[in-house]
């Protein structure tokens, strides 16, 4: 389909309607490093984002993500070549990749569209103007120390769960369970 200078363009089975509330803002710097924060009141419901994907195969998620820092950033995935199979990995484009973890504080859930290709992420609650917006990564072992768990009261006790777990998350997990 060429949409170029197409007035009459609409929704249809080759286009999806993309979204980006507004009151975003990257922040560099957090302890979390790069982070998403509300810069103005956010309601339960708002689609914060909906983030187009890139699919990796297995061969490409072996030799080339597992081996650099995007391990960090993939979100487990239906092979499309094999969607019955194990899940392969992708990343997500746009504001996706930029949601911080938080176990205590997660305001945003996600959910992927397979057949579009694409991540949705949704207010979970009310956010308040200055608050970070935060996915769950799940409940596995995280490969780094959470920032969260430094300055709250259930810290070291918080923390010493999740060494337990004893589970190693090399990637984000699909996880829309608030705790
Ligand atoms: C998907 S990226 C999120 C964006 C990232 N902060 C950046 O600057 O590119 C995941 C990485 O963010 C950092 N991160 C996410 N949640 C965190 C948390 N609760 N505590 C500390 N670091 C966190 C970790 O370095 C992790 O590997």
């Amino acid at each position: 389909m060429n949409g170029t200078n197409n007035p009459n363009l609409k929704q249809n089975s080759d286009s999806i309607a993309l979204q980006r509330a507004t009151g975003l803002l990257l922040v560099s710097n957090t302890p979390k490093g790069r982070g998403v924060f509300a810069s103005q009141y956010i309601s339960k419901g708002t689609i914060l984002e909906v983030s187009p994907v890139l699919i990796f195969s297995p061969e490409e998620v072996e030799k080339h993500t597992a081996q650099t820092v995007l391990q960090h950033y993939t979100y487990y995935w239906p092979n499309p070549s094999n969607p019955k199979g194990p899940q392969t990995q992708a990343i997500a484009l746009g504001l996706g990749s930029m949601f911080n973890h938080s176990r205590l504080h997660q305001n945003v859930v996600w959910s992927r569209d397979i057949a579009s290709e694409t991540i949705t992420y949704t207010a979970h609650r009310d956010i308040k103007a200055g608050e970070e917006l935060c996915i769950s990564y799940g409940n596995a072992r995280l490969w780094f120390q959470d920032a969260d768990l430094e300055d709250e009261s259930l810290g070291i006790e918080g923390e010493d769960e999740l060494q337990r777990s004893g589970l190693h998350a090399l990637a984000l997990v699909e996880s829309n369970d608030v705790p």
